[in-house]
């Protein structure tokens, strides 16, 4: 492996003895790991696609003994598990042991959505989670990753961290995981390594600075900000968690780990840090502090928000009044409102709809709730997201169980034959697991699988 020198000084200036240690480990082949899907799995190993132990600080987490073929699972993709690195399970660590009441929760830099994940597993319930990317192809990425969870109370937006200043005092909890000059991955990507230069580091520290400032003011007084970026250098991970400390008033927060972990501490006194070297921790670098934001006023921000939306005369979106048609497709359907945007019906949780609605007119939304689908004409096509919900009620569906052969068809969008079944739209599963609807025409049935998810392998 071929480091910069000047990355291999930092290195030896922060981890003297240990140095050799930590090249050799970078030369190691990196543990394979996923997490499980609450919604979707019972956390038992046998939901595992192979054998494997489970990662210590999450509930959720495996390594796997070896790497199996993904792409050809179709569990994976019905979202009975995300893969996910091992380090980066730690907020779910985190998130438990300083939450306990539901809350709404801001995931900035998202996607492709590894850490939303991770917080959809340990936020409480009836918490409200919005997922954040700025750019827009990546944000399609994370609106896939996240519908295909289940969960109904996601909102996934595509904006710049500025944005977000008209939802001032708004959010209980953030996480900047910020984009970095990527040390923590040199041992999966080559090209990490070839983007490095002490230049590019000083350039994500100003970056990162700028998003923490942006984002500030919508955190609540009170508020946590979990701060994490995948790079050693300090001048991106403690100067500014110093700098957040100082600059915004925000206390650090100790979270508690076990010593076996492995994890290290940080590097200045002054700052309290997470930190995951890959000689000592199983998985990828990583660096995490919170910090509480100063103050405990209870805002009113959702009044203010909906005072300037109503000025600006911006509700495109209206609720649905004759709901008995929809509420069928749900297996909780009174805990649901109706929303109509243009010619979709959008299911989403009622004790947050005015702050779904409000967030809709403040910010540019992917996806939010469960879409359930699309009026066209006289029909009504049930959309995928409701296939990928754990709140479909799959009784009001004929079903068809796929073979493996016929569920990997399915998935690469090609056409489906199942003239055994009724005509209309059939839901299909592989192992009891939604994988989306056909239309079944008796001779062929029109696959519905979105055409961008496709296998394409
Ligand atoms: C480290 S990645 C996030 C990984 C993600 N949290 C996960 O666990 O899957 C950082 C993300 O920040 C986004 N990003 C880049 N520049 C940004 C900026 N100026 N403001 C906010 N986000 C930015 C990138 O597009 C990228 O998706």
């Amino acid at each position: 492996m071929n480091l910069p020198d000047h990355f291999t000084d930092i290195i030896r200036q922060l981890l003297k003895d240990q140095t050799d240690a930590f090249i050799s480990s970078l030369v190691e082949v990196p543990p394979v790991s996923l997490r499980l899907n609450p919604l979707k799995s019972e956390g038992k190993v046998s939901d595992l696609p192979e054998e494997g132990k489970q990662v210590p600080w999450s509930d959720w987490g495996y390594y796997l003994n070896k790497r199996p073929s993904f792409t050809f699972d179709p569990l994976f993709h019905g979202g009975k598990y995300y893969v996910q690195e091992a380090s980066s399970m730690f907020i779910e660590h985190v998130v438990k042991q300083l939450i306990d009441k539901p809350l709404k929760c801001l995931d900035l830099c998202a996607a492709p959505g590894g850490k939303s994940v991770s917080l959809l597993s340990a936020l409480p319930a009836g918490s409200l989670l919005t997922s954040n990317e700025i750019i827009r192809q990546r944000a399609y990425i994370l609106s896939e990753n996240i519908t295909k969870q289940g969960s109904p109370t996601t909102v996934v937006t595509n904006n710049e961290p500025k944005d977000f200043a008209v939802l001032q005092d708004f959010y209980d909890m953030i996480l900047v995981d910020a984009p970095c000059s990527g040390e923590g991955m040199f041992r999966k990507d080559d090209v990490a390594i070839s983007e490095w230069s002490p230049e590019n580091v000083r350039m994500c520290a100003e970056r990162q600075k700028n998003i923490l400032s942006d984002i500030w003011p919508a955190l609540k007084p009170g508020g946590i900000l979990i701060y994490s970026t995948c790079t050693y250098n300090t001048l991106e991970n403690e100067v500014n968690a110093l700098w957040v400390s100082d600059e915004m008033h925000a206390e650090f927060v100790e979270i508690k780990t076990e010593k076996e972990w492995g994890i290290s501490p940080s590097f200045d006194d002054k700052v309290i840090a997470y930190r995951f070297f890959p000689h000592k921790t199983e998985g990828e670098g990583l660096f995490v502090t919170v910090l509480r934001k100063d103050g405990s006023t209870v805002s009113n921000s959702l009044q203010h928000i909906q005072k300037r939306n109503k000025k600006n005369r911006k509700y495109p979106s209206h609720l649905v009044k004759e709901v008995s048609t929809y509420k069928r497709y749900l297996i909780n359907p009174d805990d649901f409102d109706f929303v109509q945007d243009e010619n979709r019906i959008i299911a989403v949780p009622k004790q947050h709809t005015e702050t779904i609605l409000a967030l809709k007119n403040s910010l540019k939304t992917i996806s939010l709730g469960i879409e359930l689908g699309e009026i066209k004409g006289k029909d009504f096509i049930p959309s995928h997201s409701l296939a990928m919900s754990s709140e479909l009620n799959r009784e009001i569906f004929s079903t068809r169980e796929l073979t493996y052969d016929e569920a990997i068809a399915y998935l690469r969008r090609e056409a489906i034959s199942i003239p055994d079944s009724p005509k209309g739209f059939i839901l299909l599963t592989y192992r009891d697991l939604p994988l989306g609807f056909v239309k079944n025409i008796g001779n062929r049935a029109n696959n519905l699988y979105p055409n961008e998810w496709r296998i394409r392998t």
